[in-house]
């Protein structure tokens, strides 16, 4: 066998000069990583930070949820549909759905730690979407259970 057959490919290198090295610089490349992973990243919700009154942190809320009131406004837990929850869309009768159960917002407003602002979005309607592009992460069967007031169901 001849030798020649195993000889490494050649490598040209080259004694540049520093000017001649900005000329011919390939970092980054136009369609390289470090220049389209940022153009591709979408952009994620606005976290807002809100200041909540005082009396109104999530410990607050937690007692007035054990405190025995009557935070549902609702004799019994009920069927709803979208029609029925548009009925329910102001400040002081907010009730919306999430996952296909139905709460009534009212006595959260001000305890939302997003802000009554957002969470008024949220009123008359299934604002599902809404929620878990917000916060997937937050349960409502456990910070919301005194205010459920029933099941979303097809009009
Ligand atoms: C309907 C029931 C909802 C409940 C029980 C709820 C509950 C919460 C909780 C517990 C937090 C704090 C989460 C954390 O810091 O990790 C939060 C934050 C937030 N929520 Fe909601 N939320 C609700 C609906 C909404 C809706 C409909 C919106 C508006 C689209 C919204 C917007 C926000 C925002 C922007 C924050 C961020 C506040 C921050 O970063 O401090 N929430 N919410």
């Amino acid at each position: 066998m001849d030798s020649s057959e195993f000889a490494a490919p050649s490598i040209k290198f080259s004694l540049s000069t520093q000017e001649e090295d900005k000329d011919t610089s390939i970092f980054p490349l136009p369609n390289g990583p470090q220049m389209v992973a940022p153009l591709q990243t979408k952009k994620k919700p606005r976290r807002v930070k809100v200041a909540l009154e005082p009396g109104h942190s999530p410990l607050d809320w937690a007692k007035l949820k054990n405190s025995g009131a009557d935070l549902r406004g609702v004799p019994c837990i009920g069927k709803y549909t979208l029609e029925d929850l548009k009925k329910h869309k102001s400040e002081t009768d907010a009730w919306c759905a999430i996952q296909g159960k139905v709460y009534n917002l009212t006595a959260y407003l001000n305890f939302h730690p997003g802000g009554k602002k957002e969470l008024m979005r949220a009123a008359g309607r299934d604002a599902t979407k809404l929620f878990m592009n917000v916060h997937s992460w937050v349960s409502t069967d456990i910070l919301l259970d005194q205010c459920f007031v029933g099941f979303l169901v097809p009009s």
